[in-house]
């Protein structure tokens, strides 16, 4: 399998427009698992079967058995990863015939043959993994950011020189049924999916995906990062995060409602009146409407209209950060171009 004309698409599932995953397999015969394809990390993880019975988000999800594959390679080197929502911790493995070869059903991303060192997780907490419809995480980071200096799957990809642009693409779906959930494109970019030119801004952090960003408005007025700022494109992230206390004036000026156990909501009467919420990048002006940012979900049988914000303050040396995640990417479809260390961004169909 591999590359047709040097591009790779994996088709993704959209999660209530939080989640998008899709399916990688390791091992020989292969074992299959739901992945999120994440640009804030850079380590490709997936569960144990070694992982503990009493981790319920093991339990509820595929686990990796070793034992099982005729490619498996023991490593053993300990393994620990903090996002900002939650830790995993396990072990290494390495997975894939060990011969140059084309293995043939070794493990695979994108239909791609790759030999990788991974983790296995053996202690997944329930918060926030038991709500994870996916099994784990292939980081599309920078090498920097991969913890035990593992090299990332995308970078295994392009030594092997098989595609035709050192570039993956994200397109997102907005709570639709009808398109597929989303794509993610090694090699390219897909014009099934946007419309118009590609704008790009190149990388302000060396081995981060994060660019400059020059001002958030509401409406016609300027209210945040004047001065300007830093903003990761995440893939990874379902909401679109910044500072808290911007994020608490934000909220507020939307006239949106905090609530208990932490999130924001709207009136769904008042979705329509809501103002654009703008991010300036480079030079242009990326507006999200109010049916951009606000997800319409229903609970106990009744519409809540959940904001697709959230405060998070990010200490330095990488914060503080600004992060445009999914409720972003669902709009402008994004290139992460490794070969020129810029994002592009177009419009989303
Ligand atoms: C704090 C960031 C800026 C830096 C950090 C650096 C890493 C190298 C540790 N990266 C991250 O934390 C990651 C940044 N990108 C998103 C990522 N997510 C956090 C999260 O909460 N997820 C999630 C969503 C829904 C349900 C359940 C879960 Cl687990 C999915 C993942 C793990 C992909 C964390």
């Amino acid at each position: 399998a591999g590359p047709r004309n040097g591009t790779a698409p994996t088709i993704l599932t959209n999660y209530l427009d939080t989640q998008y995953f899709g399916e990688i397999s390791i091992g020989t015969p292969a074992q299959t698992f739901k992945v999120v394809f994440d640009t804030g990390s850079a380590n490709l993880w997936v569960p144990s079967y070694r992982c503990s019975p009493l981790y319920s988000a093991c339990v509820s999800h595929n686990r990796y058995d070793s034992s099982k594959s005729r490619t498996y390679l023991e490593n053993g080197t300990g393994f620990a990863i903090q996002y900002g929502s939650g830790s995993v911790k396990g072990f290494l493995s390495q997975d894939g015939s060990p011969f140059s070869c084309r293995p043939l059903s070794s493990s695979s991303v994108a239909d791609i043959p790759i030999i990788q060192v991974f983790a296995e997780a053996t202690a997944l907490p329930a918060f926030p993994f038991i709500f994870a419809r996916f099994d784990g995480v292939l980081g599309m980071g920078y090498p920097s950011q991969a913890i035990d200096g593992i090299t990332p799957v995308f970078d295994r990809i392009l030594s092997q020189q098989i595609l035709k642009e050192e570039v993956f693409s994200v397109y997102y779906s907005r709570n639709s049924l009808l398109k597929p959930g989303g794509e993610i494109i090694l090699g390219g970019s897909d014009p099934a999916y946007y419309t118009g030119d590609f704008h790009y801004l190149n990388v302000n952090k060396n081995g981060y995906w994060q660019i400059s960003m020059k001002g958030v408005s509401v409406g016609a007025e300027t209210l945040f990062c004047k001065e300007g700022c830093s903003v990761a494109i995440d893939t990874g992230a379902s909401y679109i995060t910044g500072p808290a206390g911007s994020i608490a004036v934000l909220m507020r000026a939307i006239q949106a409602v905090e609530l208990a156990e932490g999130g924001y909501i709207v009136d769904c009467d008042k979705v329509h009146l809501l103002p654009d919420i703008s991010f300036h990048l480079g030079g242009k002006v990326y507006a999200l409407s109010g049916s951009a940012y606000v997800l319409r979900q229903s609970q106990y049988g009744e519409d809540i209209c959940i904001v697709a914000f959230a405060g998070l303050d990010i200490p330095p040396p990488t914060g503080p950060l600004w992060i445009l995640g999914a409720s972003f990417i669902g709009q402008y479809y994004t290139e992460f171009d490794r070969r020129n260390n810029r994002i592009g961004f177009a419009t989303s169909l």
